[in-house]
């Protein structure tokens, strides 16, 4: 692969159709059966170069693009500099984000970027790594960025980092209703183990047993189903969403109330996110919710799409 001069990347964001949390592990992270699902809301990554000897530049663009960190910490220019050390050269890159997935939301926005930033520097690079490498590289930038990487419905082990591909038929419809303020992962995992040591079940890897996927959830992807895959949605960190913002109950129940098939918890939250039986179902609960006042903007999108692809 020859470099180039401007690699613009699509990535897409995520919702979790199932997530089941184990106990917690020594190292602080989770076991966790996690079916992750792309899903068409998206932000766009491009990469020019940098000036020689600067290292990695941000911008970013959007309505919540104040919210997110232009230093060092953000996982973009983190994973153009963990790509240029793996290849032993300067991360010199300007990386514009160009941001429409919701911060802090549950919907892996930042995880994306990291993704669109490796793939986006590979190309600009010319450095044609092997997807393998990525995806070690990814692991390494966050539980979430290999799934960025793939796309499409995969279940996730481990700490949701072993990805292995899920059939499924057909297209999807959701909405995310986006909430005012975002929540912190580690926050929504700690009370997750709060309300599990409160209830007397305890919450290290002894007293929790690492969840399975739900073979009902798995056949309602594969069927292309969307009634029995809203009668298949979990996710184990919603009471603690709910526990740290309690509202969040007004929105789940404004999109059931609207014609949903389901609705739940994006992930960590703060995002709802609500199963349409097709695309004008979805497009009239997106109106009714942001109608309702219980959330600031509802999306109407679809899914699953794929991972972190160069558009141009
Ligand atoms: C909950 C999930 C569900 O897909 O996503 P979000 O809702 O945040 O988008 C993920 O597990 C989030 O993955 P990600 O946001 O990449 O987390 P990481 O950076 O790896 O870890 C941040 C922190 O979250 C907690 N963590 C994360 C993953 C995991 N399996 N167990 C954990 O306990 C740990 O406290 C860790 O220090
Ligand atoms: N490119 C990025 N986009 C958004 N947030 C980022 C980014 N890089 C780092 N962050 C930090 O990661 C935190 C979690 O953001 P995000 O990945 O959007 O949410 P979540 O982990 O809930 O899916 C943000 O609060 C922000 O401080």
């Amino acid at each position: 692969m020859t470099a180039k001069i401007r690699v613009t990347v699509r990535v897409p964001a995520k919702v979790n159709v199932q997530l089941g949390v184990g106990g917690l592990r020594a190292d602080g992270f989770h076991d966790l059966a996690n079916v992750f699902f792309a899903v068409a809301l998206g932000d766009e990554v491009t990469a020019t170069p940098g000036t020689p000897g600067r290292g990695v530049t941000l911008g970013c663009t959007g309505p919540d693009a104040h919210q997110v960190p232009l230093d060092d910490s953000n996982l973009a220019a983190r994973a153009a500099r963990l790509l240029a050390a793996h290849h032993g050269i300067e991360p010199d890159v300007h990386l514009e984000i160009a941001k429409a997935i919701p911060v802090a939301g549950g919907m892996a926005g930042g995880s994306a970027d990291g993704a669109a930033a490796l793939v986006a520097c590979d190309a600009l690079w010319g450095l044609d790594t092997p997807l393998p490498v990525l995806l070690e590289l990814a692991a390494e930038l966050g539980s979430d960025v290999p799934f960025a990487l793939l796309g499409g419905v995969a279940l996730g082990r481990g700490r949701g980092e072993l990805l292995e591909e899920l059939p499924v038929t057909g297209t999807f419809h959701w909405v995310f209703a986006v909430a005012d303020g975002g929540l912190s992962t580690p926050a929504v995992f700690r009370e997750c183990d709060r309300l599990r040591e409160a209830a007397g079940t305890g919450a290290g890897v002894d007293r929790v047993p690492t969840p399975d996927p739900s073979a009902a959830l798995l056949a309602a992807l594969a069927a292309g189903d969307p009634v029995a895959l809203a009668e298949s949605l979990t996710n184990d960190l919603q009471a603690a969403a709910l526990s740290l913002r309690p509202a969040l109950a007004d929105c789940l129940e404004a999109g059931l109330a609207a014609g949903a098939l389901a609705a739940l918890v994006s992930g960590s939250g703060p995002t709802c996110a609500f199963l349409a039986k097709d695309a004008a179902g979805a497009e009239s609960v997106a109106e009714a919710l942001t109608a309702s006042g219980t959330c600031r903007a509802a999306h109407a999108t679809h899914g699953p799409v794929p991972g972190a692809r160069v558009t141009g």
